[in-house]
């Protein structure tokens, strides 16, 4: 099965200012839409979460000490296609506290990392994946702000099954729970001809590099599900 949501940006008032140029970074739940991927992993989408949201792009675009980081993988080194940076929460680029605690009061769950992607242009890209997060957690929540151009994202059921698809336009919100990390990967695939996007991630719990590695946790508590 192949599911595809598109959701459409919000009208915007150009006389209102931007996010990250002083502007005051309201958020709006309307709108919000959750799907059920499987009976352990769901995923929200919220068209227009972050509205103006153009000059926060632009603002993190030129501000961001973007990280280039490579890979070994056996004798080659791959440079990753888009760059990086992150953050504890406190530190994080404005807004980002004021969105945590807006994600908090939502999802209840600590989140206490942010980590900004900047994808240049449509040769950049993130492979499938489930997020590291879940090495240390048996059921994360991971919240995504896209910025700038719409992009395709991408969920595959790791046991099989149909591709979701769906476009992230500037301003949208995605945030993936239950066991969607474990059981469910993700990617943003190549899109010849896309414009520069920026994903601002939230997450929390997150392993660092010498995490404990509880990836076959089987007991996974009813709450960590809803
Ligand atoms: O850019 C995105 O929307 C996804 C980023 C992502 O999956 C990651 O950094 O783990
Ligand atoms: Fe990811």
């Amino acid at each position: 099965m192949t599911a595809v949501f598109t959701p459409s940006l919000f009208d915007v008032d150009p006389e209102e200012s931007d996010v990250g140029s002083g502007g005051a970074a309201e958020v709006s739940w309307t709108g919000a839409h959750r799907t059920q991927l499987d009976e352990r992993s769901w995923a929200d989408v919220v068209p227009g979460w972050l509205p103006r949201s153009d000059g926060w792009f632009s603002e993190l675009v030129g501000t961001v000490a973007w990280n280039q980081r490579r890979r070994r993988m056996f004798t080659q080194v791959i440079v990753e296609p888009r760059l990086t940076c992150g953050w504890g929460l406190a530190e994080a680029p404005s807004p980002s506290e004021h969105l945590a605690a807006e994600l908090v009061a939502r999802y209840r769950v600590p989140f206490d990392r942010v980590s900004a992607n900047f994808y240049r242009d449509g040769a950049d890209s993130v492979a499938w994946h489930g997020d590291r997060v879940r090495f240390v957690h048996p059921a994360p929540v991971v919240a995504i702000v896209s910025l700038g151009a719409p992009r395709r994202f991408g969920l595959r059921p790791l046991a099989g099954g149909g591709t979701r698809w769906l476009t992230l336009c500037g301003g949208d919100l995605l945030v993936m729970g239950g066991r969607c990390q474990h059981e469910w990967q993700h990617t943003v695939p190549k899109e010849p001809g896309a414009g520069p996007r920026i994903s601002v991630t939230f997450r929390h719990g997150d392993p660092g590099p010498v995490a404990a590695r509880s990836e076959r946790a089987r007991d996974v508590p009813e709450w960590a599900l809803r």
